[in-house]
This record gives C-alpha cells, structure tokens and sequence, in this order.
C-alpha cells in the first residue's frame, strides 16, 4: 500500500471531559431512554394495531433497548449485529476494521472506540430492535418529535414561505447582483435552520420560534468560513456553460426534518425559479437517524403538510414542490451509505454506485453537523488545516458544507482565529452559535 499521510486521532469518549465523552455519558443514554418511552406510550396504540402480537413485539423491542442502554453505559465491546438487515455485513465488517485499528489494546467498545462510529451504531441498534419485531417493524420512532418540530415552527414556515412567495413574483425582472444577494439570504436561512435538530437537544424542544429573515444580518459575524461568494461563481458560471443538452444538476444531503428541511427546499425551489439549476437531487436517509434526520416518508410528509397547510404562500409552495416532484426536475434519493459508520472518505470504495452518482452534480451542499463529521473524518483536526486536506480525497464534485458547529472539529479557520474565541467563549464548537459555509472546489 501506498504511505498514508498519517491522520489526527479520532475524536472518541476515551478523552474524558471531551464533547464526544458527555455526549456518550449523558445524552445518548437519554435518547434511548426516550426511545423506550415513547415505545411505551404506543402500546395502546400497538394493541389496537395488530392485538396482543403488538404488544409481544413492543416489549421484545424494550428489552432489546434497555439492553443496549446497559452495554453503552457500562462501556462493554461492540457487538456484532445479528440482524438480516441489507447492511448488517458491512456494519460486521467495519466492526472487523476497528478491531484491527485497536491493534490488540482491547475490543472496540463505547468509550474506547470512535465517536462516530458507537454513535452510528447506537441508532442502527435501535432500528434493529423494531425492524427485528414486527409487526411494529415499520414503526419511526422518532416521528412524533419531528412533526411536533415542524408544527412548533409553523410561524417560521409561513414567514418563509410568504418571503419565498413575495419574491418569485418579480424574479424574472432581477438582475444579477438582486439574485446573489436573495441566493445569499436563502443559503443563510437554511444555514441557521440547522440550529433546529433533535438530537443535539437529546429530543427537547428545538424549533425555529422567531422569523428565520429578520435576524441574518445580525448572524453574519457567526459564519466563521464564509464562502458564499465561491458559490455564486461556480453556480453563474455553470449555468453560463450550460446548453440544452447539459442541465445543471445540484444535489443537497439533506440533514433534519422540521424547519430546516422548509429552509432546504425553499432554497432549491429558489434555484430553479432562478434558473440558477435545472434538477435538483436530494439524499435522506432510509431508515430513523440521528433523532430528526429526514427519510423519504418524512419528506413526503413535509410536502403533503405545506400543500394542505390553511395558509395560501405555505400550500402554494407544497404545490409547486409537489409538481416538481412529479415533473422530475426535483428527485429523491436514499442510499444505505449515509446511515453507516463509514466517514466520506471511504465512499468511493464502499458505495461506488453513490460516488458515482455524485459526480454527476455541479454543486453538492452538505447540510449539517453530522455531514461535517463525516466530511472531515470526526477527527481532532488543527483549526486551521484546509478543508480540501481534511476531506481526504472525497472530491466527487465540488461541495458546500453548511453546518452549525455542535461537536468539537473545525478545519479551515485562519491563524488565531479559533484561539480567539475559545478565550471568550469556552463552548463555541458544540454551542450551535457559529456556523461555517465552506466550499471544496474538488480535484
Ligand atoms: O447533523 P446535525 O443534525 O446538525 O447534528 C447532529 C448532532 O446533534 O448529533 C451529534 C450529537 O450527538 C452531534 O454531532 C451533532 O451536534
Ligand atoms: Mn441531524
């Protein structure tokens, strides 16, 4: 094998006190514990559904769950996964390469092993404890807090929506500097909108309250990297290229449902009223993930919900989303990559038919924390390595990350320019505060 540049270490609940080690002490042992209750206030539910079979299947699944909770808090090793699930082999296989990683110094194990990767395969977990169980198989257990999100939110909607509305009423007579600056404001709300998710909060409360517009200009010192302008460029300059046969095609790996899932499709809405794109791509993920990440029924949900909203510009806008969707120049995609363990860098080995797929866009937008995670390998990276190094050679085509810092790796900073906040303010990189839109040009 070639040599490899060597790679920070991990970021991982063996370094006590870190984010990564509450996260794994507290907050993930809190989702489970929710996880369980929300299991048992469907019984009913589950009885009237499907009789006393539901009710055997809630409870195999509970102590599947409570299980889990135990090994986790009590750091026992990782265990391979005894599902027949499509994926099961690779998550058994990756269980395999972090054994190799820890060279003989003990089994993988929650404390012991990378964050991301005991995270990951807390939430594969708790899908196998239903998707094992039917016939409550296809229960989302995160459902409830991620439509209650989204109805929390429903004034922050509908002032985006009336925005949205407002301005497609002129936007053929914009000129070019009127449709950066709405592009800019757009990209700025979907930004922010990733302070609302759900697993950051352990499932509290974390809706958007206040109308997403009014404060952007107030926010702008809190995007640490902001590369908006780089984006406008390539987006003016693809479409200046494009001709009939080749349409400019952007993808956007969509993280939470709720309000910030609004924000995404607005903001691709935005790009084919402006003719900016002609097909958009979107990727959610196939099964319940990181509490509020969206998957296909949730999506759906989301459309169908703005569509028969009592609102004239929010169900204006379901209907033009519906339409899209059925036109085809707005497409829905999951893949199992996005919910296993494997950082980006791996893609191109372990999900060809993806990095393929990938390469087809002009422009790939990475919403979230968890995407950044990914990106960047979850790794105790220097502030101030490049973003293009810290990807480690995931460049299908050229990618935003529009990301809320809330966990502990940030690359791409100037000198000092870290330093100078984590004087003042101690919980900057895992506070949902500070944000980045950070632009890869690939290759
Ligand atoms: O990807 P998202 O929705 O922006 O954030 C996911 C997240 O809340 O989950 C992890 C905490 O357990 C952190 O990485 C991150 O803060
Ligand atoms: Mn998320």
């Amino acid at each position: 094998m070639a040599a490899v540049t060597a790679l920070p270490v991990s970021l991982s609940g063996r370094f006590k006190g870190s984010f990564a080690y509450f996260t794994i002490k507290d907050r993930l042992p809190q989702i489970l514990t929710r996880v369980i209750d929300t299991l048992h206030r469907h019984k009913n539910e589950f009885f009237e559904e499907h009789g006393e079979k539901g009710v055997e299947a809630e409870k195999r699944a509970i102590s599947f769950l409570s299980k889990l909770r135990n090994e986790l808090q009590t750091d026992k090793p990782v265990t391979p996964l005894e599902d027949e699930l499509p994926d099961a082999a690779l998550w058994n296989q990756y269980l395999d390469y972090q054994r190799n990683l820890s060279n003989g110094n003990g089994e993988p194990s929650w404390f012991q092993s990378p964050w991301l990767y005991v995270e990951c395969y807390m939430y594969r977990r708790i899908h196998a404890a239903l998707a094992q169980n039917p016939p409550i198989d296809n229960f989302d257990v995160f459902k409830e807090g991620k439509a209650q999100n989204f109805f929390e939110s429903q004034e922050a909607v509908i002032a985006l929506c009336t925005y949205f509305q407002e301005l497609l009423k002129n936007i053929k007579d914009l000129d070019e500097k009127q449709l950066q600056e709405e592009l800019f404001k757009l990209l700025q709300v979907s930004l922010w909108g990733n302070k609302c998710d759900l697993s950051f909060s352990a499932g509290e409360d974390s809706s958007q309250k206040s109308s997403p517009l009014q404060s952007l200009e107030s926010l702008i010192p809190y995007i640490l990297v902001n590369d908006t302008e780089k984006l406008w460029s390539l987006l003016v300059n693809a479409k200046k290229r494009n001709t009939e046969k080749s349409n400019v095609r952007f993808d956007i790996i969509l993280d939470n449902a709720g309000f910030e899932l609004v924000s995404d499709l607005v903001l691709a809405d935005f790009l084919l009223s402006s003719k900016l794109a002609d097909e958009v791509h979107f990727h959610g993920k196939s099964i319940p993930w990181y509490v509020s990440d969206t998957t296909k029924h949730d999506f759906n949900w989301t459309v169908k919900q703005l569509q028969s909203a009592n609102h004239m510009w929010m169900s204006r806008c379901g209907i033009n989303w519906e339409g899209n969707l059925k036109k085809g120049v707005w497409v829905y995609h999951d893949h199992m990559f996005w919910t296993l363990p494997h950082d980006f860098s791996s893609m191109a080995e372990v999900a060809p038919d993806l990095y393929a797929d990938l390469q087809k866009s002009n422009l790939l937008l990475f919403k979230g924390d968890l995407n950044y995670r990914k990106l960047t390998g979850d790794r105790k990276w220097e502030y101030t390595v490049p973003f293009h190094q810290a990807l480690n050679k995931f460049h299908p085509a050229p990618l935003c990350s529009l990301r809320t810092l809330k966990s502990d790796t940030v690359v791409g900073l100037k000198p000092g320019q870290g330093e100078q906040i984590q004087a003042s303010e101690p919980e900057w990189m895992v506070s949902g505060k500070y944000g980045v839109v950070q632009f890869d040009a690939a290759l």
